[in-house]
């Protein structure tokens, strides 16, 4: 071991987490360092987020085996890796471009990790179609990748990199090659596999919508280095940086839609101009979000919802009020406005939103 390997105070240095994943990741390369500590239980699906050249995918690659780790550790259900080359690691990986083989079928795609770990010809195809099947893909078997759609392409590397059994999946910005509507349709979709995935999942992506929605933990970085990690919508309400409070700027919620309207899994209904009916996310920005210290008459937000200011933080020229009550939200306004309004914590406001601001995705 290196000397960054340090351990924290309080942690036994034996202490080895015997489930999930237990990573410090230092890489250098030139000029950049990497230096990001990962850890998440069986079952979790970790996003990193953050801007270009932050280091996510050189700490992506560092977790496959790609990129040789400089110092740090890397440790899987207790196993270290950190001299274990790629293909032996049980560590599945979902590329952006997806590089699937041209040559070969969907099935042989999918079979191919199998076959790699030994397993025979019958075996690994039918190991394959079982997945394929899962993925809603049994018809596209024999079909060669460039007849596939981008949603097929991407379930098909999903497919691959699952039915190598991983212990780790790491997905590289897995929605950004879709074209819009697809993408909405495959997040859906991505997001129900991973659910059901029962080891650790990391991926990458640069879009906070994407990481909010797939993700149960957010692990923001910049320069290398992280920033903030935590719940999305704790990181949303309590953002650490200006760049956080922008890029995670969301208020997200999971719910039921019917129509026009999502009805919340605790709290109340939000209306959308979206007409949408089954599960569903509704989403709208902290800027959307006008506040009132009285029930405001005559406006046309047709959301409104009785709220505490919870805490205040300031973010360049905006304030973000953390709120509860009716709903828990993020709100921003300018200086001007929280010093008109008379906001400190503890004060209770009216919180307003168009539904021509929220959009409502299914889940
Ligand atoms: N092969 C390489 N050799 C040297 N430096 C590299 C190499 N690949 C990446 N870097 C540098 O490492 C840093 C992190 O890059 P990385 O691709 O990991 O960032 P990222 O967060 O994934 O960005 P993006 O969202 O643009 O993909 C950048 O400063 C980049 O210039």
């Amino acid at each position: 071991m290196t000397d960054t390997d340090e351990t924290p105070a309080g942690v036994r240095a034996d202490d080895t987490r015997g489930d999930g994943l237990d990573a410090r990741l230092v890489v250098d390369r030139g000029s950049f360092r990497l230096d990001v500590a990962l850890t998440a239980a069986p079952g979790d699906v970790v996003a990193l987020l953050g801007p270009n050249g932050a280091g996510k995918t050189t700490a992506l690659r560092a977790l496959a085996g790609l990129v040789p780790l400089t110092g740090g550790r890397l440790r899987l259900d207790g196993t270290p890796l950190e001299r274990t080359p790629p293909e032996a690691r049980p560590v599945g990986v979902v590329f952006q471009d997806y590089l699937l083989f041209p040559h070969l079928s969907a099935l042989d795609n999918v079979a191919f990790g199998p076959r790699c770990q030994g397993a025979g010809k019958a075996e690994a195809r039918a190991r394959a179609a079982a997945w394929l099947d899962r993925m809603g893909l049994a018809d596209h078997a024999d079909a060669k990748p460039r007849r596939l759609s981008g949603g097929q392409a991407q379930r098909v590397a999903l497919a691959r990199a699952l039915a190598t059994r991983p212990r780790l999946l790491l997905l590289d910005e897995p929605l950004a090659a879709l074209d819009a509507r697809t993408r909405l349709e495959v997040r859906a979709q991505l997001r129900r596999h991973l659910a059901e995935f029962e080891a650790v999942a990391v991926l990458v992506t640069h879009d906070p919508l994407d990481a909010m929605v797939l993700a149960d933990r957010l692990v923001v970085v910049e320069h290398g280095r992280v920033v903030q990690e935590g719940a999305p919508s704790d990181i949303a309400r309590h953002p650490r940086t200006d760049y956080i409070a922008q890029l995670v700027g969301l208020n997200l919620y999971r719910g039921r839609a019917e129509g026009h309207t999502v009805r919340l899994e605790s709290g109340p209904a939000v209306a959308t101009t979206e007409d949408l009916s089954g599960p569903a996310f509704v989403a709208f920005p902290p800027g959307a979000v006008t506040l009132h210290r009285d029930r405001p008459t005559g406006s046309s937000a047709r959301n409104l919802w009785r709220c505490e200011v919870a805490g205040l933080e300031t973010h360049g020229d905006q304030i973000r009020a953390d709120l509860t009550g009716e709903l828990a939200l993020a709100a921003d306004l300018t200086t001007v406005a929280a010093a008109e309004l008379g906001l400190h914590p503890g004060v209770e406001v009216w919180a307003a939103v168009k539904a021509a601001q929220t959009h409502a995705y299914p889940a």
